[in-house]
């Protein structure tokens, strides 16, 4: 018996024990769950406690009981580990971390570790044709294409249902969860118990329908291949996919493109450098009206080009240091497009070093960086290559003189409501 209270940098119990309050990821009734700090994954500590919570600092770490996303009386929970993100570690986190504080908290789950590159559309498909049921929640070990791809594989429904999604960052950028200030797998951990769901509110970009996707090259497949662009509501005309991080055209969707291309997978981890320098030499523009509406004006604008860079995002940073949309505000719905004219190699470059100084690079004369509603793109380039769309890391091949929409975040996802807890 004793109080348990939180002094400086501590949670203290009595003279029994102190933990740092950065380890700690819950006070329980009866217990203090905590995280020691181990290479390469932290392990969960529970320690038995019987005193009584004290003072305003421990308030935060209080869990009296369990959020409605991690109860199993009242929702329907997942866990899924994209077995090959990152440096594969997802499997270590669930078994030292996330199933001991589950199996500690009572909380009744499923366990999916990923067996192919189709598992996790699969998940997203089957929650269309099960029977609704309780509320799901899916707590996804991944980084942020595992997550691009179970948005994407939702199915129409025509009642509306909602998925928690929560998301321990496993992946090789994980830049949702790091914009999120979540990017570390013990605050997402802490967010996961603590957090309140928030809606995703993706943005989604409308591809006409006879665009074409490149799938990369894969052990099976070493060459790669290039498919009809299919979606969940493909017998509906456009082919509408939805972006948690980035949808691109020009320079950053070639340098994308060509890294992910069986030539550039030779060249290991420097080949989105050297895509990056060869795309710079290569001193191309890109043709084509943008139009936007700006949330500003509302009206729409033109840039008639040629163009350099165009990007639109919902987050700030798509690397860590790298604020490319320094006003963008995560799961707001907000999208903000940056677009540069034609400009040679080291304009580019020059320009763009500068969102390393937390998004310098909006103040330069060449940059436009506006909140926008909806940009339309119409595509006017004979070689493919200058045809290709980002969106999220998917590479998509426009015909000649389509256009490409690209619209502000909705909460709606054929039906679902997909909320993030954090
Ligand atoms: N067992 C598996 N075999 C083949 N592919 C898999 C398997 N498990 C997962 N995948 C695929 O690997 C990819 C992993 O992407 P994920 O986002 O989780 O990690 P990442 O690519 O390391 O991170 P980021 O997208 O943040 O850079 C997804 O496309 C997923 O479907």
């Amino acid at each position: 018996m004793g109080d348990i209270k939180v002094e400086g940098d501590s949670l203290l119990y009595g003279d029994s024990f102190a933990v740092p309050v950065e380890q700690v990821l819950a006070v329980t009734s009866s217990s203090v769950l905590s995280y020691a700090v181990e290479d390469p994954v932290p392990s969960l500590v529970v320690t038995p406690i019987d005193g009584t919570p004290t003072g305003e600092e421990i308030q935060k770490y209080l869990l009296p009981s369990l959020p409605s996303h991690l109860d199993s009386r009242r929702s329907h929970i997942t866990v899924v580990n994209s077995s090959t993100a990152g440096t594969q570690k997802g499997k270590q986190v669930y078994d030292k971390l996330l199933h001991p504080l589950l199996q500690t908290l009572d909380i009744a789950h499923e366990y999916i570790p990923t067996t192919s590159a189709s598992t996790i559309s699969e998940l997203g498909v089957s929650l269309s044709t099960n029977e609704p049921g309780l509320p799901r929640t899916i707590v996804l070990l991944s980084g942020d294409t595992s997550i691009h791809e179970l948005v994407n594989s939702l199915a129409p429904i025509s009642l509306t249902q909602t998925i928690t999604l929560a998301l321990i960052p496993t992946g090789t950028g994980n830049a949702l969860m790091t914009s999120l200030s979540r990017g570390t797998i013990t605050s997402a951990v802490f967010g996961l118990l603590h957090g309140n769901p928030r809606p995703l509110n993706p943005f989604y970009v409308a591809f006409p329908s006879d665009s074409k996707e490149v799938i990369p090259p894969t052990v099976n497949n070493p060459d790669g291949k290039i498919v009809a662009l299919e979606t969940p509501d493909s017998s509906s005309g456009a082919r509408k996919i939805f972006a948690l991080v980035v949808a691109s055209w020009a320079i950053h969707a070639a340098l994308v493109g060509d890294s992910d291309s069986p030539e550039y997978r030779k060249l290991g981890n420097d080949r989105f450098k050297i895509a990056a320098q060869e795309n710079l030499a290569r001193n191309v523009a890109w043709h084509g009206p943008v139009r936007y509406s700006s949330v500003q004006s509302r009206e729409e604008e033109v840039v008639e080009g040629p163009h350099s860079y165009l990007l639109m995002t919902s987050i700030s940073s798509l690397e860590p240091g790298f604020m490319i949309a320094p006003t963008a505000e995560p799961l707001s719905g907000k999208l903000e497009m940056v677009q540069m004219p034609f400009l040679s190699g080291d304009e580019i470059m020059r320009v763009l070093m500068l969102a390393y100084q937390n998004g310098k690079h909006v103040q330069e004369k060449e940059v436009m960086y506006k909140e926008v509603e909806e940009v339309r793109v119409t595509v006017h380039e004979e070689e493919e290559r200058m045809r290709r769309w980002c969106v999220d890391g998917r590479i998509i091949i426009v015909p000649n003189g389509a256009t490409v929409a690209v619209h502000k975040g909705v909460e709606n996802i054929r039906g679902w409501n997909v909320e993030v807890v954090g």
